[in-house]
């Protein structure tokens, strides 16, 4: 642990501090360069924006440039650690949108927990960006936020640990059910976390067909019932059970499905096996889960297990979602990212984990072996087709629903300008 720790801080620390930088496009050596990228040539694209601000698409960089915004308020599993604190995720979610999709991010952490003030703020700044994606904003604010900005901005606003969390758990829930043959409309599902990630995996579950009378969400606490004073909000109050359950203790027994979204290790090897069998669990907090890997595999033999984690199988984890879901955004100029864009990234991811892994995959993990099944339920992050596959999902869905300002015409031509952008991350031999 110690030299992890010691690793992790190395690399945050050099060769420069921190893990993200701005860097030129358009060659800059000489005077004429200078005349084009600065005065005088600047005013010319200056006055064409003026005129027909759709060309701010073709002159600037707006289109590829998403903001991350962040208050800090719930940094991972970490709680509220401020502003500050929130940088090295949001430059690491930077980093993310740049590897996996080419998009280009400017990390920005705001000093304030007033939701209002955030609102204005965020929303003056949509002539910088593309596309903003809020994390790591606790509930029950980040869901009043969202919706504002939603409504109030042209261009798309998604608040990550909500939908991108809900999309890739509900592809791993998917092909989790039909490994173990149980149905949607039948299973019993526990949530632990009724935050900004517990809800809005909950409603997606429920539009998959999971019913909300088999459904027990938790919080810090224990089960939301209906008639509960404390801790409730409105999100929650959806989700309240007409029941005698009190503890995430009483909610485990005999279910079939866990979702964790709250702390790390709240959940006993008692309550584990307390579950039906072949049960499937989701613990996803960061940056431990609700049981550990290894205590879960120990337990039982039958379970689906999944963490948020890149060191165990089966990464349920937002970074299988948002460059994707932005990159098709932003590619067909939509002004929001809707439930059927969500559910076609959802769908790819799902469908994805079925075909056979290529090389450069089975590479980047030390040469180890995936095939369907569960100790694979959700593609890789380091799989270059997830672009293709995802990107495209999302680019068509937002076309059909009449949000896209850009249509895409021409799907071949788009797809191997996707593969180009991956190119400059993996060369092209290991991509063939
Ligand atoms: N793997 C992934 O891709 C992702 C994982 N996550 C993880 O999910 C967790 C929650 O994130 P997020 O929803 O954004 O945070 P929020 O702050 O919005 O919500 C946290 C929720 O967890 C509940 N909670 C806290 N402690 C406990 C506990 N001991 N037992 C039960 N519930 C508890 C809170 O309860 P109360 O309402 O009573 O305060 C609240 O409902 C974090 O660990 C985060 O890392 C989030 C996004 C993506
Ligand atoms: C992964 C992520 O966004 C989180 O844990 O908050
Ligand atoms: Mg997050």
């Amino acid at each position: 642990m110690e030299r992890f720790k010691k690793d992790v801080l190395n690399y945050h620390c050099t060769p420069v501090a921190g893990k993200i930088q701005v860097m030129p496009t358009k060659p800059c050596q000489t005077a004429d360069d200078l005349s084009m990228a600065y005065t005088p040539g600047v005013a010319l694209p200056v006055q064409e924006i003026a005129a027909d601000p759709s060309t701010a698409r073709l002159h600037t960089s707006r289109q590829n440039l998403v903001a991350v915004i962040s208050n800090g308020t719930a940094i991972l599993g970490l709680g509220n650690l401020g502003a500050l604190a929130s940088k090295p995720v949001m430059e690491g979610k930077g980093v993310l949108f740049k590897r996996f999709a080419d998009v280009d991010v400017f990390d920005i952490e705001l000093n304030t927990e007033d939701p209002k003030k955030l609102i204005d703020i965020v929303k003056i700044m949509e002539p910088t960006f593309g596309g903003v994606n809020l994390e790591d904003i606790k509930a029950p604010e980040c869901f009043e936020i969202e919706e504002t900005l939603i409504d109030i901005c042209n261009i798309p606003v998604f608040h990550d640990d909500q939908h991108g969390t809900a999309i890739i758990c509900a592809a791993g829930l998917v092909n989790a059910l039909e490994i173990t043959g149980k149905k949607a409309e039948e299973i019993k599902v526990v949530f632990n976390g009724a935050g900004a990630a517990g809800i809005s995996c909950a409603k997606l579950f429920i539009s998959l067909g999971v019913k909300y009378e088999n459904l027990a969400m938790c919080d810090s606490r224990g089960v939301i019932y209906k008639g509960r004073a404390k801790g409730m909000n409105k999100y929650k109050e959806i989700f309240a059970l007409d029941t005698d359950l009190r503890t995430l203790e009483d909610a485990m027994k005999g279910s079939d499905v866990f979702i964790g979204v709250s702390q790390k290790d709240v959940v006993t090897r008692e309550m584990l096996l307390s579950m039906a069998k072949d049960p499937i669990v989701f613990a996803m907090a960061n940056p431990d889960p609700e049981i550990s890997y290894a205590l879960a595999t120990a337990t039982r033999d039958d379970v689906i297990m999944a963490t948020g984690r890149s060191d165990f199988p089966n990464q349920i984890n937002n970074v299988l979602g948002f460059p994707y879901i932005f990159r098709g955004a932003l590619d067909v100029g939509a002004t929001k990212i809707s439930e059927g864009m969500k559910l076609a990234a959802a769908k790819a991811l799902a469908a994805l984990a079925k075909e056979p892994v290529p090389q450069v995959v089975k590479d980047a993990y030390n040469g180890r072996e995936f095939s369907f099944g569960k100790n694979y339920i959700v593609p890789k992050p380091f799989d270059p087709r997830v672009i293709e596959w995802e990107s495209v999902a999302v680019a068509k869905a937002a076309i059909e629903e009449g949000l896209a300002t850009n249509p895409i015409k021409d799907w071949d031509a788009y797809a191997s300008s996707l593969r180009a952008r991956m190119e400059k991350f993996w060369c092209r031999s290991e991509l063939n």
